[in-house]
């Protein structure tokens, strides 16, 4: 698919697969909003996802405080590395001589946790340069650059041999791309035994259709968000067999509440707190196992 490479000073980048992936690259590539670096900020992980769990009153104090501000940016940055953990959790057994894959990988804060966590090599793809040299260049800080490695890679076509990786995910990155190629490439390059997880949001086909808060996300981020019904279809159709289905509504809400309070809002907020409410959108997370 991708035939032509562009030399940059670290690496050779592959061309677009699409035109829609090349505005994504380049969406990616200007993205700096504070409410993610601050957040990276609090510890050197930086996420591109939301968070889940109770907020904790008790730490954030008073909100008069001078200090309140910067106690707020500590607890959603927790409360995101908590939704990592929770992913981490579904991957099953995974050992230090194993290969695991984070598809649409970021800046590559999950890819550190999962390190951290397994002692394993962590092999990432996204469509940004600047998210690749983000997170090999916070690989090298941390010298674990042997075992962790961004790539400027369509997670869709990637260069994992097939049955060489004992799990993979996807957090928050399934939105920019069609689920049975997605699924199809995951299923290819997963070991016959291995794990599969997302945590995604969709839309909830008992509302219907995808409502005006879930249209004006799609709007907001230039993605395309599914149906919950789309994601079980086409894990179906490609050897991914659910495992666990775990419904994180209820779960993210005081994550979008607590920051709507924030100075750090980017105007979202309000989009993602009403379609969870009205139960048009969902928060998920899926762990199957590759048959
Ligand atoms: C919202 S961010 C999520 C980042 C990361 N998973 C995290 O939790 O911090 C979406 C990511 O998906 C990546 N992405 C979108 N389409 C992709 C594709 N076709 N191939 C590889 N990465 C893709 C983007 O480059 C970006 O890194
Ligand atoms: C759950 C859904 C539908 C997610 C869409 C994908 C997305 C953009 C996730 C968060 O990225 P971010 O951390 O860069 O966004 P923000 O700047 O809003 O924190
Ligand atoms: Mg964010």
């Amino acid at each position: 698919m991708t035939t032509e490479t562009t030399t940059t000073a670290t690496a050779k980048i592959p061309a677009p697969a699409t035109p829609y992936q090349r505005d994504i690259a380049q969406y990616w590539n200007n993205e700096a909003r504070p409410v993610n670096l601050r957040l990276g900020d609090v510890d050197g992980l930086y996420h591109h996802h939301y968070g889940i769990g109770a907020v904790d009153h008790a730490a954030l104090g008073d909100p008069a405080h001078s200090e309140y501000e910067k106690k707020l940016i500590a607890e959603l940055h927790r409360l995101e590395s908590a939704q990592a953990e929770f992913l981490l959790d579904h991957l099953g057994t995974v050992q230090p001589g194993d290969t695991l894959v984070d598809a649409g990988c970021g800046r590559g804060g999950s890819m550190v946790m999962a390190h951290r966590r397994f002692g394993c090599k962590v092999e990432g793809v996204t469509l940004s340069a600047t998210q690749a040299d983000f997170g090999n260049r916070r690989a090298r800080e941390l010298r674990i650059d042997d075992h962790v490695r961004s790539r400027v890679c369509n997670m869709l076509d990637t260069p994992f041999d097939k049955g060489s990786v004992t799990a993979s995910w996807n957090n928050e990155s399934t939105m920019y791309v069609d689920l049975h190629d997605l699924f199809a490439e995951h299923s290819r390059f997963l070991k016959v035994g291995g794990r599969y997880v997302t945590i995604t949001g969709c839309w909830n086909p008992r509302y219907g259709q995808p409502s005006k808060w879930v249209s004006q996300i799609n709007a907001h981020f230039e993605c395309n968000i599914h149906s919950r019904r789309e994601y079980l279809r086409a894990m179906a159709d490609n050897r991914l067999v659910p495992q666990t289905i775990v419904d994180l509504t209820p779960d993210t809400l005081p994550y979008w509440e607590l920051r709507a309070t924030s100075s750090l809002v980017t105007g979202i907020e309000k989009a993602f707190i009403e379609s969870y409410r009205d139960g048009s959108f969902q928060y998920v997370l899926i762990a199957a196992d590759r048959v």
